[in-house]
Order: structure tokens, then sequence, then C-alpha cells
């Protein structure tokens, strides 16, 4: 069985949406911290996920989403992009602009081809 490839990665905080607070509140337990964001394909089937660890020592996925054909990738500001899955928000802010970019680039990439 093939391994998912790792596309891009970018270092961003990962947010959710709380709509009954209408906030946004740090994906994962443990508060707002730093992940590292991937976005993954998986060659066999043509599926992509964007998958993300916190940087600090226990690693803890923090996301593990499935991208779905027909999403709406919005770039809200340079730092800060979004997109709905079918439950919730997601948000990522990311560390710098061009990290940003890049990740954009690969995802509007994968929402592309899917
Ligand atoms: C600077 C100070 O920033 C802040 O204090 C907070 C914390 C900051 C760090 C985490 C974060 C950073 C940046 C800004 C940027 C703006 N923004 C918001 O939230 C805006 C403002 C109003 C609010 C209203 C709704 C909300 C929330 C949920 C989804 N959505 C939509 O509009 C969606 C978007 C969408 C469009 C197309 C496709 C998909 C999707 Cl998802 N539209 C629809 C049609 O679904 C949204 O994004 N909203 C952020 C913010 O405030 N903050």
């Amino acid at each position: 069985m093939r391994l998912e490839v790792s596309l891009c990665q970018a270092r961003a905080t990962v947010m959710l949406y709380d709509d009954a607070g209408r906030r946004w509140v740090p994906a994962g337990t443990g508060g707002q911290s730093v992940s590292r964001v991937h976005i993954y394909q998986n060659p066999a089937n043509n599926t992509f996920r964007v998958v993300g660890r916190k940087l600090q020592a226990d690693q803890q996925v923090v996301i593990n989403c499935p991208l779905v054909r027909g999403t709406k990738y919005n770039e809200a500001t340079p730092n800060f992009h979004q997109w709905r899955d079918s439950r919730q928000v997601w948000g990522l802010n990311f560390g710098g602009k061009d990290e940003a970019a890049q990740f954009a680039s690969t995802m509007l990439h994968a929402l592309d081809v899917l």
C-alpha cells in the first residue's frame, strides 16, 4: 500500500469556529499553539487531506480533514485562511505570508484536481 505524499507543509495555529459563541477557538486541547500543517495526497485514489500536529512535544493531531470536491477555500487575509467541512469551519492562522501563499496554492491545486 503506497504511503501518502506530503505536498506541502506550513506552520499555523489551527482554529475552529464556535458558532454558538461566535468566536474562533483553538483546535485540539491545551490552548492556542502552533502546529505543522500538511496537505497529504493519497496517490492510490487521488484523495487529499489536511493533517496538522502540534509542534510541542505531544505532537497532538489537531486537524485531520479530508478535502471534498467543490470546497471553497477562503483566503480571508494573507495570514488567515478558512474553509467549511460538513460539520464545522476551519481556520489556519499562518506564521508567515509566504507559507500561507504556498499552502493556498497547493490547496487550490488539490481542490482543482479532486
Ligand atoms: C483581526 C481580528 O481577528 C480576530 O479577532 C479573529 C481571531 C483571528 C485569528 C484566529 C481571526 C483572524 C482573521 C479574521 C479574518 C476575518 N475573520 C472572521 O472571523 C470573519 C469576520 C466575520 C466572521 C463571520 C463569519 C465567519 C466565521 C465563520 C465563517 N465566516 C465567514 O465569514 C465565512 C468565510 C468563508 C467564505 C467562503 C468560503 C468558506 C468560508 Cl469559511 N463565510 C461564509 C459565507 O461561510 C468569518 O470568517 N468571519 C477573522 C477573525 O475575526 N479572526
